[in-house]
């Protein structure tokens, strides 16, 4: 195969991203994937504000010496406008990335918009683009308001978010990427686009443990240097909130269903999520197959699919080759 038709079999792939430790992670595994090809970050708030999603975008994509790669900055405000917003920095850091102060990137976003980048995109290549979302749903919204026709359009979006039969991690109903803009996902999980949702019920499976910390420490991959110096951050809140001395890498994971989608199974049904109340952010799945006796808010409307078991070491070896090996 030429180098041109290599190219054309990849997956292209757009990363909505609020990195975030994890994101990093996830970033650069998708970079050092051979399966994809990375044509665009897409910024969002939620680990950090948008602003900093941004810079931390492109700082990460200066490190993986990608700067080719083009990032659109997205929303600020949810989509009711919102502006106070839920931000993990207690999770992250201040600066999303372990509090390293690294220098400011050098390159620039683009002037497009996210949500006008990624209608361009699946318009320039219907049905072949997949969105991996790894932050509150806002800018995937803000593209379906943009273009009613975005669903049809776009390959498959695959969603880091929700907790399906498990607790959250905000509050006991609440997964934190749907809890920051609860009406975008519901947008989302209701628009007919060929959806996956991967939830902390799986993520929370996969973990790095600190024998492979040391692993990646051992390593000369250029990745796994960089996510030594962020990680321990992410370590140390891991351990305070959960009592482990591992991590959660929710964010690879969400990336490899979209490089390796036979490392999950997954069960179809109807998922609309609570705007309001205690349990703003809940995500219910319907996958009971019972015909319900009267019409309900979940009656006729598209169906999705969601991760229900994971090959967690599979996904964890993947992810530490993948770091290693740069
Ligand atoms: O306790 C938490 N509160 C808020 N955000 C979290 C927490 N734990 C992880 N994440 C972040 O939210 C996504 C998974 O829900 C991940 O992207 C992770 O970085």
């Amino acid at each position: 195969m030429g180098d041109a038709e290599t190219q054309k079999k990849k997956k292209k792939i757009i990363i909505d991203t609020d990195p975030g430790i994890d994101d990093a992670m996830a970033i650069f595994v998708a970079l050092n994937s051979p399966e994809i090809e990375v044509i665009g970050l897409t910024t969002i708030y939620g680990n950090v504000y948008t602003t900093l999603a941004t810079r931390n975008a492109l700082h990460l994509l200066e490190v993986a010496e990608r700067n080719d790669i083009p990032v659109a900055e997205g929303s600020h405000v949810t989509m009711m406008k919102v502006t106070k917003l839920r931000i993990a920095s207690f999770v992250h850091g201040s600066d999303g990335l372990g509090n390293q102060n690294f220098p400011p990137p050098k390159g620039k976003a683009i002037d497009q918009s996210a949500a006008a980048f990624l209608v361009e995109k699946a318009n320039q290549y219907p049905g072949e683009v997949t969105v991996v979302a790894l932050g509150p749903l806002t800018n995937i919204a803000l593209a379906i308001e943009l273009d009613p026709a975005f669903p049809k359009k776009i390959g498959q979006i695959v969603i880091l978010g929700g907790a399906f039969s498990v607790n959250g991690n905000v509050n006991p109903a609440a997964e934190a990427n749907i809890f920051g803009d609860p009406e975008a996902a519901d947008i989302v999980f209701t628009c007919g686009a060929d959806i996956l949702a991967v939830g902390i019920n799986v993520t929370h499976q996969v973990i790095l443990t600190e024998a492979d910390r040391d692993k990646l420490q051992n390593s000369n991959g250029r990745f796994a240097q960089y996510l030594c110096k962020i990680i321990g951050f992410y370590f140390s809140y891991h351990e305070e909130a959960y009592c482990t001395k591992g991590v959660y890498l929710h964010d690879p994971a969400a990336l490899l269903a979209a490089v390796n989608p036979s490392l999950f199974t997954y069960s179809e049904g109807v998922v609309r999520v609570q705007t309001c109340g205690i349990m703003r952010g809940l995500t219910i799945f319907d996958n009971t197959k019972k015909r319900y006796a009267e019409v309900t808010e979940w009656t006729n409307k598209p169906m999705v699919k969601v991760a229900v078991t994971v090959d967690a070491q599979a996904m964890v070896d993947l992810v530490m080759e993948r770091l290693m090996n740069s």
